[in-house]
């Protein structure tokens, strides 16, 4: 029995609807237990983005999902990180959530525990793979294993049109209409159980 954690933050519910197909998959992996939490957002955000309609809508589709306490990062022994693009890294709420957890970083408390990125951005090069890249860093300060996202297992991200994928993190366009399509929930699903299966693999081996 193994714990995987999806955490991530989603103004506008792509990264939400990405996280949500990474938990089904990892459900498919015998023996885990699959939680799904949000990043808590800003006062001072929901107050200034109270008049976007999107963002307003996004926000009541998540009512129901607990948010993240640092408590959820002590139960997982697998984290993905759900993490949309903000100028090309990650936003200042999840930074806000890993400074927050810097006691557990200092108790080593998440050191060899696997963990993944999912990203979004509005545009196919506006920072995908610079906000995985820029996330592996403090996952390494943290001593967590980085879980990418292998080709083999996701001939879907072998293309030119303009969808998601890298080797780095599932990702999807949020500026498609579409978004996040079948193909793009298909790897971020294939990463859930990617996941779940390193994490427990890796418990109490390292
Ligand atoms: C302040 C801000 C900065 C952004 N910066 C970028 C960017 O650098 N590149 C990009 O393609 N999209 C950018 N976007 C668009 C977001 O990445 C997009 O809204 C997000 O991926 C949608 O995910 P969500 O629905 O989970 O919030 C930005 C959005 C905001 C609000």
């Amino acid at each position: 029995m193994a714990n995987l954690l999806i955490a991530y933050y989603s103004a506008y519910g792509h990264t939400y609807q990405m996280a949500s197909a990474a938990a089904e998959g990892a459900k498919s992996v015998d023996g885990m237990q699959v939680k799904i939490v949000k990043i808590p957002e800003f006062e001072v955000a929901k107050k200034q983005m109270s008049t976007q309609e999107a963002y307003v809508q996004a926000q009541e589709g998540q009512k129901a999902i607990p948010e993240a306490t640092q408590e959820d990062l002590r139960w997982a022994d697998g984290i993905i990180w759900g993490i949309p693009t903000r100028f090309g890294l990650m936003p200042a709420q999840v930074k806000q959530f890993l400074d927050a957890a810097g006691g557990l970083w200092m108790n080593g408390e998440l050191e060899g525990k696997a963990t993944a990125v999912i990203t979004s951005s509005n545009s196919i090069h506006g920072g995908q793979e610079s906000t995985a890249l820029t996330t592996f860093v403090p996952m390494m300060h943290f001593g967590m294993i980085y879980v990418g996202l292998p080709y083999g297992e996701n001939p879907e991200q072998n293309t030119t049109e303009g969808i998601g994928g890298t080797p780095y993190a599932a990702s999807t366009v949020a500026g498609r209409e579409d978004s996040p399509e079948e193909r793009e929930k298909k790897m971020a699903s294939r990463l859930g159980a990617r996941v779940a299966r390193v994490s427990k693999a890796l418990k109490g081996n390292l």
